[in-house]
């Protein structure tokens, strides 16, 4: 991976995430996607599609199964090519610059495993030296200790249990420290106290780092509490784009789940996108 030298922790000088400033949410897009589309043969799995997400802010990205979230993530982390349409990380075109993007982000997903035979401190290991970090074994013990994960570094990744392998694939999304991040079901396997823990951490995290960050969940109370806007998919589009506040008031309900009802059942609000 070539390293892209504007990256603080790829400085020499570099001072971990503990010295970074608090930020506030800015206008400035981190991740633009513009009109994408994609196909596999005859299903239309993305079609159209377009968000922005601001430094320092969290955006929801939620719909039924099969309405398009995890193919939109796999083409904005350059696992899959966009039949149309575009993805730009801080100024940079994914798909021309992809060398300066991919230092910039990083992602967690209940479905992507880690090396089974490998221990959790190599797995980590290995990742810092991906990102080409200067201090690899000081991001690693960092991490540790902010996830508390320290008793567990010297056991293989497979013999967790699925909340401990949830806490590493965070320690993982977290070694380059992105400001792009991408997070599939962060608090799937975990239970509600360790689940609420790892909810303020990634609000701490962004609010230190300014990251930007897109959060696939079916889980719409969390998604209330740390989302600043919802993108809502249905059959590969957008049909809604706003607040959890604006969403609420706009279908007249009380919480997220009884909105994400309403649009799975086709009960499309006023105002709404076409
Ligand atoms: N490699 C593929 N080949 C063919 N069709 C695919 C492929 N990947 C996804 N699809 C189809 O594209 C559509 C969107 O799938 P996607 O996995 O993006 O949905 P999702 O919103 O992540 O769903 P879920 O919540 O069930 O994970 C589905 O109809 C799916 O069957």
């Amino acid at each position: 991976m070539r390293r892209l030298a504007h990256h603080p922790l790829l400085e020499p000088e570099a001072e971990l995430c503990h010295s970074l400033p608090v930020l506030a949410p800015t206008t400035r897009p981190v991740l633009t996607v513009q009109n994408l589309a994609k196909r596999f043969g005859e299903v239309v799995a993305v079609a159209d599609v377009s968000f922005a997400i601001a430094a320092g802010a969290i955006t929801g990205l939620l719909g039924g199964n099969g309405a398009g979230k995890t193919t939109t993530i796999s083409m904005i982390l350059g696992l899959i090519k966009p039949s149309a349409g575009s993805i730009h990380v801080l100024g940079h075109d994914l798909a021309r610059e992809a060398w300066a993007v991919k230092p910039l982000m990083n992602f967690s997903s209940p479905y992507v495993d880690l090396p089974h035979r490998l221990t959790v401190a190599e797995n980590l290991s290995v990742f810092a030296r991906l990102y080409g970090l200067r201090r690899p074994a000081q991001r690693v013990a960092e991490l540790a200790a902010d996830l508390d994960l320290e008793g567990l570094l010297a056991r293989p990744t497979g013999r967790l249990s699925a909340g401990q392998r949830t806490r590493v694939a965070l320690a993982k999304a977290l070694i380059n420290e992105p400001q792009l991040l991408l997070l599939d079901e962060p608090t799937a396997s975990l239970d509600p106290d360790t689940a609420d823990w790892v909810r303020t951490y990634l609000t701490d995290y962004q609010r230190r780092t300014g990251a930007a960050i897109l959060l696939a969940s079916h889980n719409m109370a969390e998604v209330e509490r740390l989302c600043a806007d919802v993108v809502m998919m249905q059959a590969g589009r957008i049909v809604d784009h706003d607040t959890p506040a604006m969403l609420l008031a706009r279908y007249g309900r009380d919480n997220l789940e009884d909105v994400f009802l309403d649009i799975a059942r086709n009960q499309r609000a006023q105002g709404a996108p076409p």
